[in-house]
């Protein structure tokens, strides 16, 4: 029998959520989370297929502990790293700048590339690196491979890639908009389509994924053709603790008039931002408890949340030029009600509006939420980077065994 599991590790700047598939059929042999690392309440919550949830809180140093945390309860269920029926390692990489386009196979050079693209990613791309290091040292003879966040977005037209700065600085530094969370926005694209019944090629779908980090994308016939971040994650929406937009002078400012360094600067935009620099909470949940309590920071820093979310749906309409869907996804998109409410409320004009009913609905299904007869479908699509990561990791895999 041909090995055929494929284990996923997405290892983000304090977490790593993993997934272990049989390709063969495509079940779940067991999932899980490593949360808080690096802080002494560091929190494991691994999911066997067959049985119960173990959970494990505890101090947890860095990506490297987390992932020999994972193993040791991967062994546990005999689903090992060292079982022979592995046949690859897929992991998440969110910066690949414009020289991945396609999963790749890891070795040295590719991971010289990934360090290389640090600076342009450094909440994420360390974690990565950890993650790749550590799995190839469990397993050295396994193919590795990176699927990067940055892939969808490549197809996006130069209007769209390129900031209106001077070309020959853009091109020596390669500064442009490469955008992130690609693997998310294509999976849940193409799940939109298929719940609309047509096929991805004949829809054009406004993605909104809205995790801890946020990213809206347009999406035309299945490619994309604009997104909300760009030469970092830090662009576009407001996020939990990411600025998202503003005026390039303000950091100016902060360095002239407050006498801020270009990385007390960086912190702030990239941790003490958004929806946290707002009010002191990033979790939706929070916050919403908040708002619903009559709390005026909390409210605020949903308005601004809403509002930037709200222009990004008009922007990316008018990118379209027509729209079938709206797809809602990730932590706050698939569970913060108020928040899809809020971010369509007023857009009856242009054909989108949200049933009170539907919108209430809880479920792990993709599902409309629109009314019957609207003109564009909203609906919450969930994502599965894990999935998406395992499918085209094996892809990979399987067509270079064919050709042997
Ligand atoms: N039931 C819920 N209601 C509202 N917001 C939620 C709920 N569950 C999760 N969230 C939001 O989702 C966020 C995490 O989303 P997720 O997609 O897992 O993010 P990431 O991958 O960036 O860690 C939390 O910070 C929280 O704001
Ligand atoms: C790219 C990015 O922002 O990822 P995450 O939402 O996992 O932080
Ligand atoms: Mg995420």
């Amino acid at each position: 029998m041909s090995a055929s599991r494929v284990l996923v590790l997405n290892s983000g700047s304090s977490s790593v959520k993993y997934q272990l598939l049989d390709m063969s059929d495509g079940s779940r042999l067991a999932m899980g989370l490593v949360e808080r690392i690096g802080e002494e309440t560091s929190r494991l919550k691994h999911t066997p297929a067959d049985g119960a949830s173990r959970e494990w809180t505890g101090p947890i140093a860095d990506h490297d502990a987390a992932l020999k945390a994972v193993a040791e309860e991967l062994s546990r269920d005999g689903l090992g790293l060292d079982s022979p029926q592995l046949a690859a390692i897929g992991h998440r990489v969110v910066h690949g700048g414009k020289h991945f386009t396609e999963p790749t196979v890891i070795d040295d050079a590719v991971l010289a590339e990934i360090e290389r693209l640090i600076p342009v990613a450094p909440l994420h791309n360390p974690a990565n690196l950890t993650g790749i290091r550590t799995a190839r040292a469990l397993r050295p003879d396994l193919p590795q491979i990176a699927v990067f966040d940055t892939a969808f977005h490549t197809t996006m037209p130069e209007s769209a890639a390129r900031y209106a700065i001077d070309v020959r600085t853009a091109d020596e530094h390669r500064i442009r908009r490469y955008g992130f969370h690609g693997t998310s926005h294509a999976y849940v694209s193409r799940a939109t389509a298929e719940l609309l019944g047509r096929s991805p090629e004949e829809v054009n779908v406004i993605v909104l994924h809205l995790g801890n980090g946020a990213s809206a994308s347009a999406v035309r016939g299945g490619r994309c053709v604009d997104t909300s971040m760009g030469l970092t994650p830090l662009e576009g929406l407001v996020m939990g603790t990411r600025s998202g937009d503003l005026d390039p002078a303000v950091i100016f400012h902060l360095m002239r008039v407050g006498g801020m360094s270009a990385d007390e600067i960086d912190t702030l935009l990239n941790k003490k931002s958004g929806l946290i620099g707002l009010c002191g909470d990033n979790d939706m949940r929070e916050i919403r408890r908040r708002v619903d309590e009559g709390d005026e920071s909390a409210q605020l820093a949903f308005d601004i949340y809403i509002h930037r979310l709200k222009k990004y749906i008009g922007a990316y309409y008018a990118v379209l030029g027509r729209v079938d869907a709206v797809a809602f996804t990730a932590g706050v998109g698939e569970n913060a009600s108020p928040v899809r409410e809020a971010a369509v409320a007023g857009l009856e004009e242009l054909g989108l509006a949200v049933d009170g009913e539907l919108n209430a609905v809880r479920s792990d299904e993709p599902r409309l939420i629109s009314p019957g007869d609207a003109r564009v479908a909203v609906a919450v699509v969930p994502t599965d980077e894990e999935l998406e990561i395992a499918t085209q990791t094996y892809a990979l895999v399987k067509g270079s065994e064919d050709l042997t």
